[in-house]
């Protein structure tokens, strides 16, 4: 029976990378794939990983139709074994319906990959219809973390090193190296993301912010 799978974890998890060591996996064995993605760091039609790999991808806008496309090229002669779709976080509710149907109706497996929340903890609309649509839902295996160590399990956003929990859903970016740049006030905000813990991003404590903190001087003893 083929299943709607849903790979989930915070950004630098690994998600871009199984999505692209799964098609490997199923290409070797002869299997043909169709991989979607949407709007990837870097740039159109590509899936990119931070370990290096990259391939090329169908862009998906809002506009695309799942059921559409798979039933025009299976109608054309084309076979499908099964979808890798990244970045589905963007998705819309209805997109990830017809990723169901594909499933439900046309017996290809579908494998989606994204992170559920966004930078102010809310569910992507796209993530929280696969959640209410998967038949698995895989948190991955390889923890992000949290400059305290803890499991990371928030996406923080900063704005020139400084973390924002207001403004547009959709900005694509990429992970800071832990320590941030050093805050700035550029007209045009620098935007960039930091896994975090739930505390630590409840307390909007970043990991440039925890060390401006712990550097800062001991008050004196007035009084
Ligand atoms: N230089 C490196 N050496 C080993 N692993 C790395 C390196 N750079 C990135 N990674 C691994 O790649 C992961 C990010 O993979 P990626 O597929 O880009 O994540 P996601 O799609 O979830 O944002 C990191 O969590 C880390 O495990
Ligand atoms: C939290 C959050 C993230 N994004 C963007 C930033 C990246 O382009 C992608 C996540 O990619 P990854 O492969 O998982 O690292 O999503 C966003 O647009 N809005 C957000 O709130």
């Amino acid at each position: 029976m083929a299943e709607l799978h849903f790979f989930t974890g915070t950004m630098d998890s690994g998600k871009s990378t199984l999505a692209l060591q799964t098609n490997h996996n199923h290409a070797a064995r002869g299997r043909q794939g169709r991989i979607f993605v949407t709007r990837d760091r870097a740039g159109q039609g590509r899936i990119s990983s931070r370990l290096g790999l990259t391939h090329e991808a169908l862009e998906v806008d809002a506009d695309f139709d799942f059921w559409r496309h798979v039933v025009d090229s299976l109608t054309q002669g084309t076979r499908i074994d099964y979808v890798i779709c990244d970045e589905a976080q963007f998705y819309t509710r209805d997109q990830v319906d017809q990723l169901a149907k594909i499933v439900d109706e046309l017996q290809i497996d579908v494998f989606a990959f994204g992170i559920l929340t966004d930078f102010r903890t809310e569910l992507f609309p796209g993530s929280g219809r696969l959640v209410e649509l998967a038949d698995r839902m895989n948190v991955l295996q390889v923890e992000a973390l949290c400059w305290c160590g803890k499991r990371a399990t928030h996406n923080a956003r900063t704005e020139n090193g400084v973390m924002v929990t207001e403004g547009e859903v959709v900005v694509v970016g990429d992970v800071e190296d832990v320590e941030g740049p050093e805050p700035t006030s550029d007209a045009d905000a620098d935007v960039a993301y930091e896994v975090l813990c739930r505390q630590h991003h409840r307390r909007r404590l970043t990991a440039a912010r925890a060390k401006a903190v712990s550097l800062a001087p001991e008050p004196l003893p007035f009084g």
